[in-house]
């Protein structure tokens, strides 16, 4: 495997509040001492879901060890050297039982009064003044996320449907509203609360609103009576509205800029931003092992990997340390761009400032974020001054109005091997550009003549830089929805792009209709990519993460991959020469296509695609291809895209196919979407092939949203299914559907019950341990081994891949 891996051994001590407390090995040495003579009850330490501390782990294997260890010590001794753990942490029976048998030898503390502050200076989360930390911290954090919000007068304005001239002085923010509140709860509110006022603006979605008042006596007396007032259990801030020409440099708010906001590491050395991104997954697979922990069912031997965690200093397996990107400045594909108005209010086209909710919606010029590609900046640029002239107005998202919403920018390399220091124009190709806008409302005529000069100023610009920009297709996307997340189906419309000024190339803009694609390589393969579909933005680091997932799958000829959430059908086409079969599974109809013409092109014919939600389809495809007897023939296996599905000997890695010379995809798309609202049943059941794979593998690469119940259901029930690749950009939800995979089932009689109470304020892992419980009886997976890759230099982001088996 070809890899830059900066570290592939082990994982460095983090930072101090990281590492566990006391030495390696001490706690159970120390205290086996007390463990023998007064062994405590092995009932797992109560603590709080949200935030597990690996002190409580700790303590937590020193009950397991006192009651697996006994020694022969004498109690004086004991008695002399006392762990530091001691009474560190409630008793749990004598907080249920309000006794305990072990008396005053208890090494648990018996109420809040025998408590002892930990080692590293905390508390235990359950204790009163556990909690009251925890508390303090969380309304440290609201502060601070309060100080970041972003309030100024141009806001207030586009709210306003009367008109009013606001005075700033006599206006201010009212922050944590309830999201769902419009302009006449708030009054409501106000009015209840006894607040005299000029008048009161609030837009849904957000948590902020704003008040003016008749006079500084009112504001005065409104401030005094709202200020910590509690709305839906949320205590209410008032804050100052900030002018429009306020310099942000000179304000005490701490206002991003683009190059914080999107590239929040940006001004950190890429050695260093490495080793921070190491310590996050580090963590997050010490989370799994301590949410494991918790989610194992009572009385049952915990799993082995679970029990050698603390081996490996808390990891839930082998860490095998993080590849990092070829290259790191402008390596992203795709950039996108929002389109608003400036903190000055000028149409702007680049990153906006802050989260909508928050009612931050600046948009700033996407300056020095270094993983933009220069490409992308200059196309970036050409569009600002082409809006800036535009009669149709950019999106406002206070209002939902305007026309000009988000720009895209999406490009196709070459094949080959690039490096940080190539010019990116010469390893481009293809370039695609997606404008989103909004025709609600608009002039038919008027729209036309506006994608006429745009397609021109797209043209004319590309044209005018040195060297030349590709320009390969332009698209417009019509979407009408509140957030700039377009659904995969909202209307395309593929422009002409004049050739030159004084004329069109016919034949360009007759190509350009019917083919709205570009084209990447990855492992010398062309992949197609359409508009909608998912493409990693870092080509040449991705290509190293399929790498890493094909060399830990354990492929062969008689293997069977499920390549599950696959986009345009990279990781099994990728792998397609080294298994009998790959089955994709996707949910975009455009990606599925682009999949299918990717085997087409690349001469790859082991390789079936479903359209569908993985939810949907992932146990009816397991049995389908799975649970056949052996008696059965070799048959194809029937879908919405029916071909002959080849042995391995058929399969060949032969010249591309020309794809200029495939069908439309435009139908294909249509007919995929109708399926893919089917349910299961549309496949068709079972005498698809005999079991010819020995070897079944599943490699997923879900959204950052993870896998849904129902397809980790499937994979963990069925028998065959022996090793599980998990390529995840979140490694939250990586750690969470991990502990749904990987801990031992419950008994029938203990298992949970579906409809959870008060999921509300449990984070994602506490809500996989409830899930967990009602898992059906089956074999769990292990983590073997884990890796971090770096898709996204100068930002918090990093894939991450683990290995499952059993
Ligand atoms: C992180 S991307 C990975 C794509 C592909 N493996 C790749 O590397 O290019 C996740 C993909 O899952 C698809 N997806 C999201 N939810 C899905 C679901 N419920 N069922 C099937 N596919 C889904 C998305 O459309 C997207 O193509």
């Amino acid at each position: 495997m070809e890899t830059s891996a900066i570290e592939i051994n082990g994982l460095p001590l983090l930072t101090k509040t990281l590492t566990p407390p006391a030495p390696a090995e001490p706690i159970p040495m120390e205290t086996s001492s007390i463990e023998v003579l007064h062994p405590a009850p092995v009932e797992p330490i109560q603590s709080s879901d949200s935030n597990p501390t690996d002190n409580i782990e700790s303590v937590g294997e020193k009950r397991k060890r006192a009651d697996d260890e006994k020694t022969n010590l004498e109690s004086s001794e004991m008695k002399a050297t006392p762990s530091p753990w001691w009474k560190t942490s409630l008793c749990s029976y004598f907080r249920r039982e309000a006794s305990c048998s072990h008396g005053s030898e208890c090494k648990y503390a018996h109420g809040e009064q025998e408590l002892r502050m930990k080692p590293d200076k905390t508390w235990d989360p359950t204790s009163e003044r556990g909690k009251k930390t925890k508390a303090m911290k969380m309304s440290e954090k609201e502060e601070k996320e309060d100080e970041e919000v972003l309030f100024t007068e141009q806001m207030m304005e586009s709210i306003d449907d009367d008109g009013s001239v606001f005075d700033l002085s006599l206006s201010k923010c009212l922050v944590h509203l309830p999201r769902k509140w419009q302009s006449d709860e708030l009054k409501t509110f106000l009015g209840e609360q006894g607040v005299q006022y000029k008048s009161a603006k609030k837009r849904r979605g957000m948590m902020v609103g704003f008040v003016t008042f008749e006079n500084a006596e009112q504001l005065q007396s409104g401030v005094e009576i709202l200020d910590g007032k509690t709305v839906n259990s949320n205590k209410l801030k008032i804050a100052d509205v900030l002018p429009r020409t306020f310099d942000k440099n000179e304000t005490k708010k701490s206002v991003k800029c683009a190059r914080e906001a999107v590239t929040p590491l940006a001004d950190m050395p890429y050695a260093d931003q490495l080793e921070q991104k190491k310590a996050s997954i580090g963590q997050m697979l010490k989370k799994l092992a301590r949410s494991a922990r918790k989610a194992c069912p009572n009385g049952r031997s915990l799993p082995e990997w679970v029990l050698t965690s603390r081996d490996r200093g808390g990891l839930a397996c082998n860490f095998e340390g993080i590849i990092e990107s070829p290259i790191s400045n402008g390596y992203r594909n795709k950039c996108e761009f929002s389109v608003g108005l400036s903190l000055q209010g000028k149409p702007t086209v680049g990153f906006s400032l802050g989260s909508f909710c928050a009612g931050v919606t600046a948009v700033e010029e996407p300056v020095n974020c270094p993983n933009v590609s220069q490409i992308a900046l200059q196309y970036a640029s050409i569009f600002q001054k082409f809006i800036e002239k535009s009669k149709l107005q950019v999106w406002n998202r206070f209002e939902h109005s305007g026309f000009w919403r988000q720009f895209s920018v999406r490009e196709g390399r070459k094949p080959g091997v690039f490096s940080n220091d190539e010019d990116a124009v010469t390893r481009i190709a293809e370039v695609m550009l997606i404008v989103q806008v909004c025709l609600t409302g608009s002039d038919e005529a008027e729209v036309a003549t506006e994608y006429e000069e745009m397609a021109k100023a797209f043209a004319e610009g590309a044209r005018a830089s040195s060297p030349t920009l590709p320009l390969t297709v332009l698209v417009v996307q019509n979407h009408t929805g509140i957030s700039n997340v377009a659904p995969p189906d909202a209307p395309l419309q593929v422009l002409p792009i004049p050739m030159s000024d004084n004329g069109k190339n016919q034949e360009q803009a007759t190509n350009v209709l019917t083919e709205a694609r570009i084209h990447d390589h990855i492992n010398n393969l062309r992949f197609s990519i359409s508009p909608t579909a998912f493409f990693q933005v870092n080509t040449v680091t991705a290509e190293k993460l399929y790498s890493v997932a094909g060399d830990w799958a354990g492929l062969g000829p008689d293997t069977l991959l499920f390549d599950v959430c696959c986009g345009t059908g990279t990781i099994g086409l990728t792998l397609a020469h080294r298994v009998g079969m790959v089955i994709g599974i996707e949910m975009n109809a455009s990606a599925v296509v682009d999949a299918e013409r990717n085997a087409t092109i690349n001469g790859i014919s082991n390789c079936k695609f479903i359209c569908s939600k993985a939810e949907t389809v992932m146990s009816s495809l397991l049995k389908q291809y799975l649970d056949v007897t052996e008696m059965e023939e070799a048959k194809p296996v029937s879908n919405a895209n029916d071909k002959k599905i080849p042995s391995t000997e058929e399969m060949s890695n032969s010249e591309h196919v020309a794809d200029q010379n495939l069908p439309p995809p435009n139908t294909q798309v249509e007919e995929l979407q109708d399926n893919a609202q089917k349910d299961s049943s549309s496949i068709e059941p079972e005498k698809a092939i005999k079991p010819q794979f020995r070897n079944v593998v599943a490699i997923v690469d879900p959204p950052r949203s993870g896998l849904h119940p129902a397809v980790i259901k499937a994979l963990r029930t069925h028998p065959r299914l022996k090793r599980l690749v998990y390529i995840s950009c979140n490694p939250e939800t990586l750690v969470a559907n991990a502990i749904e995979l990987c801990t031992p089932s419950f008994d029938e009689a203990d298992r949970g019950n579906k409809t959870y109470r008060g999921n509300k304020n449990i984070g994602i892992a506490g809500l996989a341990r409830r899930r967990a419980k009602s898992m059906p009886t089956s074999e769990p997976f292990r983590p073997v081994k884990a890796m971090a890759v770096d898709l996204f230099p100068h930002t918090d982001h990093c894939e991450m891949v683990m290995l499952l088996e059993r």
